[in-house]
């Protein structure tokens, strides 16, 4: 891969120097906010807000990574072999990918299709949806690691999140551009809404409770939101990272990566194991909610996406997550005096909350609402 000759810089925009009509003024978020668009340019060397300080790099010489996570065809029979394969990857990976799960393919490549070209936008036109409260329903924004003396490195990647379903209040606020994005997002929401609910039936069976266990637990009204993730070639991967390690802090996340470029990687036994793209199948990980509520028999774990020098990737991720007032606990019927509760009962705004507050760093929620045994 040969880099044009021109040094381009990426494009940053200060949101509240050059969107003053964007602009909340009592907002504190707004005025720590500087977004760094990373598309459209193919920069010679990474610039210094990308750069992540030595101790954060992702380390991409260690050793090949040896295992991928468990795949599972979702037709398999008998059923209860489904579950029980679900149940054991949860256990031990927190992360399993699905295929034969019924959602046209072909949708999914328009998903990605819209985002792509969403992202691929000029600067300008993407400038309407910069964040500037923590609270938008609809906004562009880069993640960020607060380095040594809390300067903010921003991630090599842009992402773009709002709800994905239903849709029917917020469609006005979605892009125009490209023309295609409100109904496709519309079509993919209502099937990832049928595969999101089959897929916590199959995980409240593993979990040996009633089909609509988890679900009901969750809430009546649960937060749908969606992230496109966009990273775009990096010169040198090895400097930053397009998405930092984290945790997600839904109940459960089913992404959908692009065919044909890796990028996910999954903490297992201490090492990055690379989650490969598989074609057509959703990767499916336990948020920090199912980790609470199946009181840690499923992990919700760490992962990062890393970058490479040629290809860009593109992701989404839909979340579903508890309302902010729902009362979050360890199951009752996992409770026993083998297995004691490990964590306090909260309602899921004090978890937000410390999740905010934990912002830029390798955030430790669920941590803070351990009892100590
Ligand atoms: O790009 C990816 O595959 C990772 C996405 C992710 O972890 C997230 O959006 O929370
Ligand atoms: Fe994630």
């Amino acid at each position: 891969m040969t880099f044009p000759d021109l040094y381009n810089p990426p494009f940053t925009f200060r949101v509240h120097h050059t969107c003053r009509e964007f602009h909340k003024k009592s907002s504190d978020f707004m005025d720590a906010q500087t977004f760094h668009f990373v598309n459209g340019s193919s920069p010679l060397s990474v610039s210094p807000h990308h750069i992540l300080p030595q101790d954060k790099r992702p380390n991409l010489n260690q050793p090949p990574l040896l295992s991928s996570v468990p795949v599972i065809d979702l037709m398999e029979e008998p059923c209860s072999l489904v579950v029980d394969k679900i149940s054991k990857a949860c256990e031990e990976y927190g992360f399993f990918q699905i295929i034969n799960h019924g959602v046209p393919h072909e949708l999914c490549d328009r998903m990605l299709a819209v985002l792509t070209a969403f992202f691929e936008l000029p600067p300008q036109e993407k400038a309407p949806f910069l964040a500037t409260d923590q609270t938008q329903q609809v906004k562009l924004f880069n993640y960020y690691v607060k380095s040594d003396g809390q300067k903010k490195v921003s991630m090599w990647s842009e992402c773009f999140a709002h709800p994905w379903h239903p849709l029917d209040d917020i469609l006005h606020l979605l892009p125009q551009n490209p023309p295609q994005y409100r109904e496709v997002i519309v079509e993919y929401g209502k099937e990832i809404y049928v595969l999101m609910k089959r897929l916590l039936s199959l995980i409240s069976q593993g979990l040996g409770l009633e089909n609509d266990c988890l679900e009901t637990k969750i809430g009546e009204k649960p937060a749908f939101r969606a992230q496109g993730n966009y990273y775009p070639p990096c010169p040198d991967p090895e400097l930053t990272l397009g998405l930092n390690v984290h945790t997600d802090v839904s109940a459960l996340t089913i992404v959908r990566q692009l065919e044909g470029v890796t990028g996910l990687q999954v903490i297992k036994d201490g090492n990055w194991v690379q989650v490969e793209p598989i074609p057509n199948a959703f990767v499916i990980n336990i948020g920090d909610q199912i980790q609470v509520l199946s009181n840690g028999r499923f992990k919700s774990v760490h992962h990062r996406a890393v970058t490479n020098k040629t290809r860009k990737r593109v992701s989404i991720a839909t979340f579903y997550t508890p309302d902010k007032d729902t009362i979050i606990g360890p199951i009752r019927d996992l409770i026993d005096e083998q297995h004691p509760p490990l964590y306090w009962e909260y309602r899921f705004s004090e978890f937000l909350e410390e999740f905010f507050k934990q912002e830029g760093t390798r955030r430790m929620v669920k941590e803070t609402f351990e009892l100590k045994v």
